[in-house]
């Protein structure tokens, strides 16, 4: 199967790699065209826009930061648009529903298929081919297209009509920003109290809140490092349009408001490259108790 690729962030390089590695033939494009480079060791060709892409080939997948970027790529000049009449495009990346809405809308208004498919799990699964697909929108396009999803994740999950896939992946992401600033205050609460945090972590593993996301993050928060997986920036935006799908349906959210506002503070302290865990230094002010 061929496919094109938009989009060679952590995940989008992780997954195209992946794919090449499959026996997949790849052409990627990145906004910054130069991180192809390293893709094409691996055995991609390179499209110098997404309209050339998608031309090329059949099916399209993007993996875009956030909704400006998907729709820029969908829109602009020289973009998805231009080629997609008899052709597939297959967003990956995490929007909201309205977003994923108007791209599909305007790919079928030109002849195209699509589905939305955002995706759970970060840097290690996207290489390992173990994400969580959240897909929807064209039923006969995702059957079509199992295998590359068979590659990419450990499962897939069909939800039905175009918005579907955006919501349930925001609800996940609302509980996984959520969680990640109540396992700080514990580190934290936990360090302040003079009890080890280190042990704290051992006593939530043996526990029924033992998790994927503990486990993997604790360790390195204690030691005050943040490699980016998940980028906090991208963990915020999250937050956000998750806050405005609670809007939208009158649902009071005030753990995940709180939650936002740590990711806001990380933001303003300069820390939304890092690994969303980088949540944690929001609570090392200064301590006046003694
Ligand atoms: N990292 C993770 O663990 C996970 C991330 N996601 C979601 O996947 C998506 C990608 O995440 P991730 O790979 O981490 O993000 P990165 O920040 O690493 O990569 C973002 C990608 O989007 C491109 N981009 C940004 N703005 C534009 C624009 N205006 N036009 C065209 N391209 C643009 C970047 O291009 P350039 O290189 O030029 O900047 C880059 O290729 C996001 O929606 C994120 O929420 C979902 C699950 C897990
Ligand atoms: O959107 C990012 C999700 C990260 C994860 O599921 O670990």
């Amino acid at each position: 199967m061929e496919v094109g690729f938009l989009g060679l962030g952590i995940m989008g390089k992780a997954m195209s790699i992946n794919l090449l590695r499959h026996g997949f033939k790849v052409t990627v494009w990145n906004r910054t065209l130069s991180k192809c480079n390293e893709l094409v060791e691996h055995g991609a060709s390179v499209g110098e826009t997404p309209a050339a892409v998608v031309k090329k080939c059949k099916y399209t997948i993007a993996m875009l930061s956030d909704p400006s970027a998907a729709l820029s790529v969908v829109f602009d000049k020289d973009g998805v648009l231009d080629h997609i009449n008899g052709k597939c495009y297959i967003d990956m990346s995490t929007v909201d529903a309205d977003t994923s809405s108007k791209i599909s809308e305007a790919i079928k208004a030109k002849g195209g298929y699509f589905l939305e498919a955002p995706v759970s799990g970060s840097k290690k699964p996207a290489e390992d081919g173990q994400l969580i697909i959240l897909v929807a929108g064209d039923k006969a396009l995702y059957d079509e297209v199992l295998p590359a999803f068979d590659v990419l994740g450990k499962k897939s999950f069909f939800l039905g009509e175009v918005g579907n896939g955006a919501k349930m992946k925001l609800v996940v992401n609302m509980i996984m920003g959520s969680m990640m600033n109540a396992f700080s205050e514990g580190l934290t609460l936990a360090e302040r109290s003079g009890l080890s945090p280190g042990t704290l972590l051992d006593v939530l593993d043996l526990g029924a809140m033992s998790n994927g996301m503990f486990k993997l993050k604790g360790p390195t928060m204690l030691k005050n490092s943040y490699p980016p997986a998940f980028p906090l920036k991208h963990q915020q935006k999250d937050m956000r349009l998750a806050l405005a799908l609670g809007d939208e349906n009158a649902v009071s959210m005030p753990v995940a408001a709180a939650a936002n506002e740590a990711f806001k503070k990380a933001r303003s302290m300069g820390l939304g490259d890092l690994d969303f865990s980088a949540v944690h230094e929001t609570l090392k002010a200064p301590d006046h108790s003694s």
